[in-house]
């Protein structure tokens, strides 16, 4: 009797842990989905997550190649990442209901701030179709402010003189301007000249990331209390209230006392969201954090967009004078608005191909499956899977961009000449092909607002500096871990003022 015999024993226990093992692995809703990096086996996935880690953009460009047009999963530390590719997914991801694919969910996922955020913010994000509609619509009206808060900062941000040439590290440079610039369109005077409030709105998408790792390795039951005792978020909110307060409470006492005839009334994000927040009887800490929200989504993308150029243009010296020229030209017909900046397509194109080139992730699209579905293509997408699509992957395929690798500035400037190309190829147009910014009906709100505010302080260097690489004149190289990817944070570009610098 094999009771009577323990080695027998044994070995028959340890076949059965192996065949329920095999099952379980063989069975796994994600089984069907060819894995890149690595073993789906139990146990060893870890070591695909970590060899993702390190060869993220390698092993999404394998997966790309062998899986093109359907999906292939990676493993990250906690979770299997679904990565699709090719146009007819790209499309179906992106048209998916979100209670099938939830685009809230997916952002969740990376952020973990229902912990750090009261609910009715979270459950009632109207701030977000304030950036899509009403910032949008009034572009024309708040440009000049941009404009005006650009004029002080690039010059305090980049000291350069005319004589002899500075080097300036371009990262926090480029921070400190988009957060000026942006804060003055989103909070107005006299906050967006506050530091405090400017290195907290800068660090703040980086503490966002850090609490993150805590909450995701923190037990259920203790998520709450461990947020409110170390989030960096939740304190972020409480030191930016006493900076906000003041001006919302006086913004407040100004609604009460002159009402409609308030006839000096602010223009800015900040008053939308106040007018909002009385209707609905909300709190100060409400307005705080659908401010940082936004803060969240549009500093750290805008920032590290700006600074790819930066770092393309010094290391292509050649489309400085033709950018120039385009925009000396415009700003003597149209001056500095919203028409003139729309008429700079060699600027425009400039950031279209940089962004192309590099970009804020080598992914984009994430989306949670909230159902089982079943993709057009037969991928079976259990519940709770987390997709996205290859950006970096389908913005350097041939298919799509003649010579992919290589950095033509004015690539899509040519083609905006063709009839009726005019829109499709501006910096802020999405498509199956581009998604920098997303693409579908969560595609980035806040895209038309950047590619003006970025473009207009773009055209202000481009006209007051000369500028370009020291050392061996080699481009800054990208960091890549992941699924990420950052411009190097040390970089430096030389800057000498322009001795005939029109500003
Ligand atoms: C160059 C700068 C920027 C880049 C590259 C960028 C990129 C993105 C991307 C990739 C998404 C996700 C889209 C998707 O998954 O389909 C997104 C969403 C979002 N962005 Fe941007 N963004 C930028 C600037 C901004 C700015 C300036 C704002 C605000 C004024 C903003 C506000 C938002 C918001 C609120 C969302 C969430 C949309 C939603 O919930 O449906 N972004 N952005």
């Amino acid at each position: 009797m094999a009771f009577e015999d323990p080695p027998a024993l044994i070995l028959a226990s340890v076949a059965i842990l192996a065949a329920i093992y095999v099952v379980r692995w063989k069975t796994h809703p994600l089984n069907s989905i060819p894995t890149v990096g690595g073993s789906s086996a139990p146990g060893l996935s870890i070591l695909a997550a970590i060899n993702f880690r390190r060869n993220g953009k390698e092993l999404i460009e394998e997966g790309y190649r062998k899986y093109y047009g359907s999906a292939f999963k990676v493993a990250l530390i906690d979770q299997w990442l679904v990565i699709v590719s090719g146009p007819k997914m790209v499309d179906e991801l992106r048209r998916r209901p979100d209670n099938e694919l939830s685009f809230d969910e997916g952002v969740e996922d990376v952020v973990q701030m229902k912990y750090s955020i009261g609910h009715e913010t979270f459950e009632d994000p109207y701030h977000i179709n304030m950036v899509k509609e009403k910032l949008t619509r009034t572009l024309p009206v708040i440009l000049p402010d941009a404009v005006d808060e650009l004029k002080l900062t690039v010059p305090e941000c980049i000291p350069a003189k005319t004589d002899e040439w500075t080097a300036v590290t371009v990262m926090p440079a480029m921070q400190q301007i988009v957060a000026r610039v942006s804060s003055r369109v989103f909070v107005g005077l006299p906050i967006c000249r506050n530091q405090d409030y400017l290195s907290m709105a800068i660090r703040f998408a980086i503490d966002v990331i850090k609490d993150r790792k805590i909450i995701t390795i923190t037990p259920y039951g203790l998520k709450t209390i461990v947020s409110k005792l170390f989030s960096k978020t939740k304190r972020v909110f409480k030191q930016a209230t006493p900076v906000m307060e003041p001006v919302i409470n006086e913004r407040r006492a100004n609604m009460k006392a002159f009402g409609e005839d308030w006839s000096d009334k602010p223009n800015d994000l900040l008053q939308w969201i106040i007018d909002e927040a009385v209707l609905r009887n909300q709190s100060n800490a409400s307005i705080v954090e659908r401010i940082f929200l936004i803060n969240f989504a549009a500093i750290h993308t805008s920032s590290t967009t700006m600074t790819h150029v930066l770092y393309d243009l010094a290391a292509r010296p050649e489309y400085i004078q033709p950018l120039r020229e385009e925009i000396e030209d415009v700003l003597a017909t149209d001056g500095w608005t919203k028409a003139g900046i729309g008429k700079m397509w060699k600027l425009d194109s400039l950031f279209r191909e940089s962004s192309r080139l590099h970009g804020i992730s080598l992914i984009s699209l994430m989306r949670k499956a909230v159902k089982d579905l079943t993709f057009n293509d037969g991928t079976f997408i259990p519940k709770g899977t987390v997709l996205v699509a290859a950006a970096h992957a389908t913005h350097h395929d041939e298919v799509n961009y003649a010579d992919a690798d290589d950095f033509d500035a004015f690539r899509f400037a040519r083609m905006r000449e063709g009839e009726g190309e005019g829109v499709k190829h501006q910096f802020a147009n999405t498509s199956v092909d581009y998604i920098s910014f997303g693409h579908g009906k969560h595609a980035c709100p806040g895209r038309f607002f950047a590619s003006n505010e970025l473009k207009a302080i773009m055209a202000y260097i481009v006209l007051n500096y000369d500028l370009k690489l020291g050392g061996d004149g080699q481009r800054p190289p990208d960091t890549y871990f992941a699924q990420n990817m950052a411009p190097s944070r040390t970089g430096q570009v030389l800057f000498r003022k322009r001795q005939a610098a029109s500003s």
